[in-house]
C-alpha cells in the first residue's frame, strides 16, 4: 500500500518510508552496541508495535528474543483513557532479564507509564524503552525513552502500525488523516 492507494484519505505525510528505514538502522546500531554481550528480551506492545518490532528485530545483530503484551487504553476512539487493562500478558518470566519495551507511539504517555510500573514490579535486570514516535506536546506523564525514533506534532497520525478504527496500519509511512475521515474521533 502506498500514498496513491490512499485516495483522499490522507492530509499529509509526516515521516516517509525512507526516513523510517534510516532511523531503524540507526536505532539498531545503538541497541546492538548497548546490549553487547547481554541477552535482551524485546517486549512489543500489540498491536501498534508489530511493524517497528518486526523491522527493528531484523535490523539487530544482538541475540534477542521477543514477547508481546496487549493492553487496552484507547477503545475505539482517539483519546487515551489512562485506564489500562491487560488483554494479553507476557508468556515469559522477566525476573533478572534485560527488557527493552518496543512501542509504536507515546502520546499522553499513560499506557507506557502504567506498563513500565507493571513490568518493573516483576524484577527485571534492566528495563528500557524504544519508542518510534512521540508527541511531546501531548505528554501527561514523563516517560524515560532511551531509544527514540521521531518527535512528531500533536496530531492524530496513522500508518506504520498506527491505526484509526483499525485501518491504515499497513501504510509504510506515517501521515495525518484528511478532515472527512477524521472527524473528532468518530469514523466518518
Ligand atoms: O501514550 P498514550 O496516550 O497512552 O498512547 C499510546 C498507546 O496508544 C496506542 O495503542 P492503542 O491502545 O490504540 O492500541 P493498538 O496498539 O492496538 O492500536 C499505541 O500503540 C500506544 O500503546
Ligand atoms: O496519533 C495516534 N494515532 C494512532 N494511534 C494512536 N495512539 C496514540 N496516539 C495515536
Amino acid at each position: 500500500m502506498d500514498e496513491k492507494d490512499m485516495g483522499t484519505d490522507l492530509a499529509r505525510v509526516l515521516v516517509t518510508e525512507d526516513e523510517i528505514n534510516a532511523k531503524l538502522r540507526e536505532l539498531a546500531e545503538q541497541i546492538d552496541r548497548d546490549y553487547e554481550g547481554r541477552d535482551v528480551l524485546l517486549v512489543g506492545v500489540l498491536k501498534g508495535a508489530v511493524m517497528v518490532m518486526a523491522d527493528l528485530a531484523r535490523a539487530l545483530h544482538s541475540p534477542i528474543t521477543m514477547d508481546w503484551m496487549a493492553v487496552s487504553s484507547y477503545g475505539s476512539g482517539t483519546k487515551s483513557s489512562g485506564v489500562v487493562r491487560i488483554l494479553k500478558d507476557l508468556d515469559t518470566d522477566i525476573a533478572d532479564r534485560h527488557i527493552l519495551v518496543v512501542e509504536d507511539i507515546i502520546d499522553s504517555g499513560l499506557t507506557l507509564s502504567w506498563m513500565l510500573a507493571n513490568l518493573a514490579s516483576r524484577g527485571p535486570a534492566s528495563l528500557e524503552v524504544c519508542a518510534f514516535f512521540r508527541k511531546p506536546e501531548a505528554a501527561k506523564v514523563d516517560i524515560p525513552v532511551k531509544y527514540l525514533g521521531f518527535d512528531i506534532p500533536n496530531e492524530f497520525v496513522v500508518g506504520y502500525g498506527l491505526d484509526y478504527a483499525e485501518r491504515y496500519r499497513n501504510l509504510p509511512f506515517v501521515g495525518t488523516l484528511a478532515e472527512h475521515v477524521y472527524s473528532g474521533g468518530k469514523p466518518a
